[in-house]
């Protein structure tokens, strides 16, 4: 103890052999000592350092997060930086454009199409785009070979669908980029302008597309043509269409204007103005091939900072984001708007006091609208669906059309002037009993909402997806349309041929076909002019477009109810009906949902019309399957027939699309198979080769005798109706199907002389429809 106190003691000396002796005696409680102060500097240090991931194991709240998936340091940088950006939003930079690369246009990887849209009632436009777009050709030829330029293409905003244009550029060619330029009138009626005007907009204002979908277009242009003498100043409507098209363009384009908006009174200075723009989009598309793009802030290069006023106009939507570059603009439209956004604040302060901040004065340039310069809107008039003053009216009427009102039409058919001749009458007399002499074909809605390949009025048809016309009441359609038919009739009076008895009989109209051109159920007081039609008991057949499945739901019940089936998939629909409605298919659908719930309560039918290249390869199947959906009545299958009018053509369609007959046939076997597999029930009952149809039935059509009862009784129809009770369609069967009209047999009336052309044999079928007309007649497409 005593070498302890030493040890400690102030006056302690210690030699080696104490040292080891003190070792020895307390080494236990030195180790112990150490090792105690080791673990709690360690267990310090551990505590201060954050845990180390010692496993793999997921955490229990995400199970089953794969390994990969477990977020690296780099990521969660990323992430933190991300979400570091995300409130409030602040873009500093102009529009993100996916210019196109000077290197890819020069390597010559890319091709630039240029495409050359055009509208035209009154085909001025169009013959202009026409030679316009040739010149253009030849003078692209010319330009720089640093480029490879595909012959400009020209095509008919009546034809084309918008939702291959003017939501993306086209995607057929990956290595292509489009140069767009729009030629088009201005109509102050309803024309297709309105449409591709809404579809622009609609395109524009649609969340689910990016603003600017097209701002990978190499640029755009549009050229109006106008009439001052009727609209001499902008204010007054002149060249309006072409305004507003190039401002939808600008929006949806991320202002890629190319070249100034050009306008022109076609009755005057067209040439000159048209010389002068066709140059400056020339020098721009030279401009182009050489350097590959349309260049920043050179007047006109579609830069935002030129336009930027444009964006503002009425983009609301577009408050939380602000362009750097848009500032000065969007300090005059928007400062009254901004205080509730916060990331906006700094702004919203210098506004306060405008005189302290002296900015630059605003750039005005040729590109912009602004809705201040513009007079307060005009009240909305509603406009009439067809003026007196249209071309649209002018073309109808020059086809025999008498226009009721401004939205309804009747025509004679000419299997009505056919059967007062004693020459035939149509499939729906052999099929159904309709005397075509007492039938009346009608609309109450010119137009329509679909733009399909066959219809051989567009350019001049109105369409729209909604009703936005002048409403005419049904007392007074119902009138007109009966006093339009008995007046033509009549005019047929002294015709060669015509029979007596025919002709008295018909004086009374019997049948109605609502089918005429356009879409009846369109009209808003449709159920008021059935029941007009149904009092004076004449028979309805009335044919939808399958496109607007609410009408239908509300229609009461006709003596015929038609779906148009115009193809068997989306696709193939989209191509030869070309609807204007997005959610075509859905609608096409819930139609057909609705023709099956109706097929107790009236005659469904489903019409098909055949267009070779369009709709009959490898769909029968898929036919078959919208059978199975709809479970029709009937199944109408016909050829399309042909006019070989200009519009046709520019919708594609040529004589080589008309099916020969026995095409029709094949397809009809093929198809009646099909529905056997499925164990459906339907057989071919009739035909009418003369018009290139076949009719395939219900079983339930069918009588005791296993016969096919396919026509109707008619008075036994309004008798059903009259008692106001739900009744079946069987209920008011006809009689049996005359022997000369089924399936085998050809369908024509033997009561009827058949009349061929001069010069054309009694060849056999089958026959190129039109080598079977009945002489005199006119081939039209689309009528029945
Ligand atoms: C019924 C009708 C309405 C018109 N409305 C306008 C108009 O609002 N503003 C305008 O500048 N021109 C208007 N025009 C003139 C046309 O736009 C002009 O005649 C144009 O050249 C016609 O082109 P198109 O033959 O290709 O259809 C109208 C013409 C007609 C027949
Ligand atoms: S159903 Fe059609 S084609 Fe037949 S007569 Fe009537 S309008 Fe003419």
């Amino acid at each position: 103890m005593d070498n302890v106190n030493g040890l400690f003691g102030p006056s302690w000396s210690l030699d080696t052999g104490d040292i080891v002796e003190l070792w020895h005696l307390y080494r236990i409680p030195i180790v112990l000592a150490s090792f105690t102060v080791l673990m709690i500097v360690r267990t310090i240090l551990r505590l201060r350092k954050p845990r180390e991931k010692l496993s793999e194991t997921p955490p229990p709240t995400s199970p089953s997060l794969p390994a990969e998936k477990t977020i690296a340091p780099l990521e969660l940088t990323k992430k933190t930086s991300i979400e570091k950006i995300k409130a409030p939003r602040r873009i500093v930079g102009g529009l993100k454009k996916s210019k196109p690369s000077e290197d890819d246009i020069e390597s010559g990887d890319k091709k630039i199409q240029v495409l050359v849209f055009f509208s035209s009632l009154t085909t001025t436009t169009e013959k202009t785009a026409k030679v316009f777009t040739e010149g253009l050709a030849h003078n692209i030829k010319e330009f720089s070979s640093s480029a490879t330029f595909l012959e400009p293409e020209i095509l008919d905003l009546s034809y084309i669908d918008y939702d291959e244009y003017f939501i993306n550029p086209p995607k057929s060619e990956p290595n292509t980029q489009y140069f767009y330029l729009i030629l088009i009138p201005t109509y102050n009626i309803d024309t297709v302008l309105d449409n591709f005007l809404e579809h622009l907009q609609e395109t524009h204002n649609d969340f689910r597309i990016d603003t600017a979908p097209l701002s990978s277009l190499l640029g755009y242009s549009v050229f109006g043509f106008g009439d001052r003498e009727g609209w001499p100043t902008e204010e007054e409507g002149f060249c309006s269409q072409a305004r507003d098209v190039d401002k939808w363009m600008a929006k949806l384009t991320g202002r890629r204007r190319a070249f100034p908006l050009g306008v022109c009174d076609a009755k005057t200075d067209g040439p000159e103005r048209l010389k002068e723009w066709k140059e400056g989009v020339e020098d721009v598309i030279l401009h182009i091939a050489k350097t590959g793009g349309l260049g920043e802030g050179v007047a006109g290069s579609g830069d935002a900072v030129e336009s930027d006023v444009e964006d503002v106009d009425d983009d609301d939507d577009n408050d939380e984001v602000l362009f750097q570059e848009q500032d000065v603009a969007q300090r005059k439209t928007k400062a009254q708007k901004q205080d509730s956004l916060n990331d906006l604040e700094d702004l919203g302060r210098s506004l306060d006091k405008p005189s302290a901040d002296p900015s630059p004065p605003l750039e005005v340039d040729f590109t912009t609208y602004s809705k201040k310069s513009r007079k307060p809107e005009a009240p909305a008039i509603i406009k009439e669906m067809v003026p007196k003053n249209s071309p649209t009216y002018n073309s109808l009427t020059k086809q025999g059309y008498t226009i009721v009102g401004s939205h309804s039409g009747v025509k004679i058919c000419r299997w009505t002037k056919s059967a007062l001749r004693g020459r035939g009458s149509c499939y729906k007399y052999s099929f159904y009993g309709i005397a075509s002499h007492q039938c009346m074909e009608t609309t109450p809605s010119l137009s329509c909402s679909n733009k399909c390949v066959f219809c051989w009025r567009h350019g001049t048809n109105p369409v729209g997806t909604t009703w936005r016309w002048v409403v005419e009441p049904p007392e007074m359609i119902f009138t007109g349309v009966k006093a339009g038919h008995y007046k033509k009739i009549k005019m047929l009076r002294g015709v060669p041929g015509v029979r007596a008895e025919r002709f008295a009989e018909a004086m009374r109209i019997r049948h109605c076909a609502l089918s005429l051109v356009g879409e009846p159920i369109f009209y808003p007081h449709i159920n008021e002019f059935l029941a007009m039609l149904h009092n004076e008991h004449i028979s309805s057949f009335l044919v939808c477009n399958a496109q607007h499945p609410d009408q239908l739901a509300a229609l009461t019940p006709v003596t015929q109810l038609y779906v148009s089936i115009d193809a068997s998939n989306r696709e193939s629909l989209r191509k030869i009906d070309r609807p204007l409605h997005r959610d075509f298919w859905e609608r096409f659908n819930a139609c057909l949902d609705i023709l099956r719930e109706r097929r107790f309560e009236q005659r469904t039918v489903f019409r098909l019309t055949l267009v070779k290249g369009f709709n009959i390869d490898d769909e029968v199947e898929g036919y078959a399957r919208l059978v199975e959906q709809g479970l029709p009545c009937f199944v109408e299958i016909k050829g399309v027939t042909y006019c070989g009018t200009s519009t046709s053509s520019s919708a594609g369609l040529t004589m080589a699309n008309v099916p020969f007959y026995s095409e029709i046939q094949e397809f009809v076997l093929a198809l009646t198979a099909a529905l056997n597999k499925r164990g459906l029930g339907y057989g071919i009952a009739a035909e009418h080769a003369h018009s290139c149809c076949v009719l395939i039935a219900s079983e339930r059509f069918k009588n005791e005798s296993g016969r096919w009862c396919t026509r109707i009784d008619y008075k036994r129809f309004f008798e059903l109706l009259e008692k106001g009770e739900p009744f079946r369609p069987e209920e008011y069967m006809g009689e049996e199907t005359p022997e000369w009209a089924l399936w085998g047999n050809g369908g024509f009336d033997p009561r009827d002389e058949r009349v061929y052309r001069k010069g054309k044999n009694k060849v056999p079928l089958p026959v190129k429809k039109e080598e079977e007309e009945i002489e005199d007649e006119v081939v039209v497409v689309g009528g029945e």
